[in-house]
């Protein structure tokens, strides 16, 4: 952890909590230049959507189509059974009201079509927006895909300071949980709110680590890794190898290049580094996924590059990165749900299994414990 940046937005996220709006203001005019409503109106929304051209809006509607098809399949249905007249289960419920953050340093709608769609999958009621505005104004495509969603409460706002307002509920209604990755700033801010909120991951600046042998395309391989690079700062890319050619050929940009004796020892160094996305582009891509523990995504084959998983593959491009993939991974439908857990004993059960909880009681010294099963008839 970066004790300089720990602190830098520790500071900023007290000084939001106490001064609230004004300090939100204050931040907003300093990072982002503005000095206006947060809120998108709905004349703005509708400039928006003049801007677009109508190839456009197919090209976005179609892919969110994809999006749709790929998270839909991972809506979990509640586990219920029943022993002994007794019904037991998980029931998973939406979380009512989550914020997304849309990258803005080079805005990104299509990351609000991989949080908004699981969102809407999962059934959350109340979507809030924030992004950073560019000279007073955001993205148009970003409103487009908003209100295709049917997102309608979008705040121009970025930084520590979107997350400080969603966080703790100044210029707007509290979020539940907060979605989306995020610059550096961002992904230190989410992490400090966790507990006020809950957030879906660590999800900082893009990373790729590419394992790749002889036989693989040294041109898609270099594309792939600055693919990762083009976002800018704080991103990362290692290309992992048993070739010493290749090793020459991407040697250049920032790309980190570890020359290995075997796959093997390219899939040890991957689990080391825990990229958010490793790519496998083999003789025999399968054969090594067994031996990946840590990673965002793993994409096989010369035809899976990250660029086509960011945009349009259908799966999810949220992901953890900065070695959170030893922890956690890719945004899901059901990170925007709850797991309640759910339970009606029936009598027969109760009364003849609660002499186990009785003595648990007596061992823990818990009297009132202890009653509340006894007393039952
Ligand atoms: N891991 C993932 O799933 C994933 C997905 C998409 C994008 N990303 C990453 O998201 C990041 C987006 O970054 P970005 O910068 O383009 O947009 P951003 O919206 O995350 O950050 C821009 C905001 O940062 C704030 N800021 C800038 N400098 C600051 C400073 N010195 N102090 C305080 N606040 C400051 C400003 O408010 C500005 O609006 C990129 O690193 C990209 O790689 C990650
Ligand atoms: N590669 C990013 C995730 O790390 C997602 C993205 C959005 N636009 C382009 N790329
Ligand atoms: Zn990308």
């Amino acid at each position: 952890m970066n004790l300089e940046l720990e602190s830098y937005v520790a500071q900023i996220l007290k000084d939001i909590r106490e001064r609230g709006i004004e300090a939100v203001k204050e931040y907003s005019r300093k990072f982002d230049g503005y000095d206006g409503e947060f809120l998108v109106s709905e004349k703005e929304f509708e400039e928006a959507e003049r801007q677009i051209p109508e190839k456009d809006k197919e090209i976005i509607k179609r892919t969110i189509e994809r999006i749709r098809f790929y998270h839909e399949k991972q809506l979990e249905s509640d586990k219920l059974y029943i022993k002994n007249a007794s019904l037991y289960g998980i029931i998973y419920k939406p979380i009512r009201r989550i914020g997304i953050y849309v990258p803005g340093g080079k805005p990104l709608p299509s990351t609000l079509i991989m949080a908004g769609v699981p969102a809407k999958v999962a059934g959350v009621k109340e979507i809030a927006v924030t992004t950073p505005p560019k000279n007073g104004k955001i993205n148009p495509y970003i409103l487009y895909v908003a209100k295709l969603l049917g997102i309608e409460e979008v705040y121009k706002l970025g930084g520590i300071q979107a997350i400080g307002a969603m966080a703790y509920g100044i210029g707007m209604k509290k979020v539940d949980k907060i979605f989306g990755p995020g610059n550096r700033f961002v992904n230190e801010a989410k992490r400090q709110v966790f507990g006020v909120v809950g957030i879906d991951s660590l999800a900082g600046p893009s990373e790729i680590a590419v394992i790749a042998d002889e036989t693989a395309n040294k041109e898609y391989v270099l594309y792939d890794l600055l693919s990762q690079l083009e976002h800018g700062k704080g991103s990362k890319a290692w290309l992992l190898t048993t070739s010493k050619e290749l090793a020459e050929y991407c040697r250049k940009n920032g790309i980190e290049v570890v020359v290995c004796e075997s796959l093997e020892e390219c899939a040890e160094k991957a689990n080391e580094i825990a990229p958010e996305h490793l790519e496998i582009i083999t003789k025999e891509p399968l054969k090594l996924v067994d031996l990946i523990e840590n990673a965002g995504a793993i994409y096989l084959g010369e035809y899976t590059p990250v660029p086509a998983a960011d945009y349009f593959l259908g799966v999810n491009h949220v992901l953890p990165t900065g070695g959170a993939a030893k922890f956690s991974g890719v945004l899901t439908v059901m990170d925007f749900m709850k797991r309640i857990s759910l339970a009606y004993v029936s009598r027969e059960e109760f009364l003849s299994e609660r002499y186990l909880g009785i003595r648990l009681a007596e061992i823990e010294g818990m009297e009132m414990h202890r009653k509340s099963m006894e007393v039952r008839r």
